[in-house]
């Protein structure tokens, strides 16, 4: 039984070889998804390849890598060494194999052929140098070798110490620690400083503001024109109708029937475009008072315009600063002549283009004749500016009329509605030429609308060429 099994295991393993043989005797190549079963074979074989080399049997154990590493890795490469191997193995118990069967297993043929033996392990050694640069063992030595060196560069690579920015802090009031690169850092520290001391600025500004207490006159002004930031359930409490297009002024409850007729006569008039000048040679003939609004763009000159004679979209107007380029003329009837100037300050426009708006404007106002009065338009929320002052000056030389009028009122709150008018009031109260009070209004809402046309009219009746 035991013999029987003994020998079917050794036909077995025989069988076995055999078909390993088969496969690597084509073209020495083992396709590389033999199965496991087929890798471990091969590992065994070429484990006893390189026992008939003479080497140690406990040494060689010891060194052979573990054969997942090599075999399912390196397959390809690994197959001409094992293929020689194999090879080798095959042919020896095949040789055996032959001798045992003709009753030669001699002491002196078994001593032959140990020679023949070693011989061939010598030669299956120079023939996988040959082929292949690396001997299996060598192979798996090295792959392990790689491996630890990879390990160990990782290591290393974390070893290594990283590039850390460098932070320079510096205390801005210590002179001690300043290098010559740190410029750029001071400087931001100086605009840092200077953005400390604007805000500073305007804060003691706000607070200033804050701290204005407007004249009983202007507060009840303020009320009676419900200026300033109102709710709608505000405005229809006071009887306005919020569903039509500013509602303050359309006034429901009129009585005065004088203001009515004045209006009749000159705003209920259609406004009609006749002119616009680039240069001041191309102004129209002063055939007319003229009433013109000035002003930093954007601050609502077009829009009041249009506001006035409730005719929305005569004067075009734009949320972008710098729409009105050229002086607008527009006659209103046969009394009154409307000028829309061009804004300064800010615009979307180039420096030089600007520059020449400004100056046309100065002209206009220094030297025009027929003009009766200009209206100065401030945003009530930022009030007066540099610019606003120049042309101010400018008018106070040349005597030119001017009056103050805050826009978009509908902005703020009503009290400081008032306390920006009461501010203007006391800054310029010195000045010649201007024309008290200032005029608050807002186009959005209509509030102060009827008010300033009120004043308008005036002029347009009392005015000679
Ligand atoms: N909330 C509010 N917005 C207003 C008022 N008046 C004008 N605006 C808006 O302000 C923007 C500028 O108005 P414009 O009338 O074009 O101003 P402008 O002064 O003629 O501007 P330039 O022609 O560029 O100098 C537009 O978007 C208007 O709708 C107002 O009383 N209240
Ligand atoms: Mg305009």
């Amino acid at each position: 039984m035991d013999l029987k099994s003994r020998g079917k295991s050794k036909k077995v393993h025989y069988h076995s070889q055999q078909g390993n043989r088969s496969m690597l005797d084509g073209k020495g190549k083992v396709p590389v998804n033999s199965d496991r079963k087929t890798k471990r074979i091969f590992a065994d074989q070429y484990v006893d390849a390189e026992l008939t080399t003479g080497r140690k049997t406990k040494e060689r154990n010891r060194k052979v890598p573990p054969r997942s590493i090599w075999v399912s890795s390196r397959m390809k490469d690994a197959t001409s060494s094992t293929a020689h191997a194999q090879e080798f193995n095959g042919e020896w118990t095949s040789k055996g194999k032959e001798a045992d069967v003709l009753g030669c297993n001699t002491y002196g043929l078994l001593k032959k052929h140990n020679q023949r033996k070693s011989d061939r392990s010598k030669r299956l050694i120079q023939s996988q140098t040959k082929h292949s640069d690396v001997s299996p063992s060598a192979y798996a030595k090295k792959t392990v070798r790689k491996k630890q060196s990879l390990t160990n560069d990782d290591s290393e690579l974390d070893d290594q110490p990283k590039k850390k920015k460098r932070i320079i802090r510096l205390d801005p009031h210590d002179i001690s620690n300043k290098r010559l690169d740190d410029g750029i850092v001071t400087n931001e520290n100086t605009e840092e400083k200077k953005t400390e001391i604007e805000k500073e600025a305007e804060m003691s500004k706000n607070a200033e503001f804050r701290a204005i207490k407007p004249s009983p006159s202007i507060l009840s002004f303020v009320e009676d024109n419900l200026l300033g930031r109102r709710r709608l359930i505000e405005l229809k409490r006071a009887g306005y109708n919020v569903e039509l297009s500013a509602p303050l002024d359309n006034i429901p409850f009129s009585t005065s029937s004088e203001r009515e007729r004045i209006e009749e006569n000159i705003f209920r008039n259609k406004m009609e475009f006749f002119a616009a000048a680039k240069v001041s040679s191309s102004f129209p003939a002063p055939d007319l008072p003229e009433i013109a609004f000035a002003g930093r763009s954007n601050v609502g000159k077009s829009s009041l315009l249009n506001a006035l004679t409730r005719q929305w979209g005569v004067a075009r107007t734009s949320d972008k600063p710098g729409l009105t380029q050229t002086i607008n003329f527009f006659k209103l009837g046969s009394k009154l002549c409307l000028v829309d100037l061009p804004g300064y300050g800010f615009a979307y426009a180039k420096e030089e283009v600007k520059d020449a708006w400004e100056e046309l404007v100065k002209e206009y106002v220094s030297t025009r004749v027929g003009l009766k009065r200009v209206c100065l338009l401030v945003d009530t929320k930022w009030g007066m500016k540099p610019r606003d002052h120049e042309l101010i000056d400018l008018m106070e030389r040349y005597q030119t009329r001017y009056q103050i009028v805050l826009t978009k009122t509908d902005v703020v709150f009503p009290i400081d509605v008032a306390r920006r008018a009461m501010q203007i009031e006391e800054r310029l109260k010195a000045n010649k030429s201007i024309v008290q009070p200032v005029m608050m209004v807002s186009s959005k809402s209509g509030a102060g609308i009827q008010s300033l046309r009120t004043v308008l009219t005036k002029i347009a009746r009392f005015a000679k060429l």
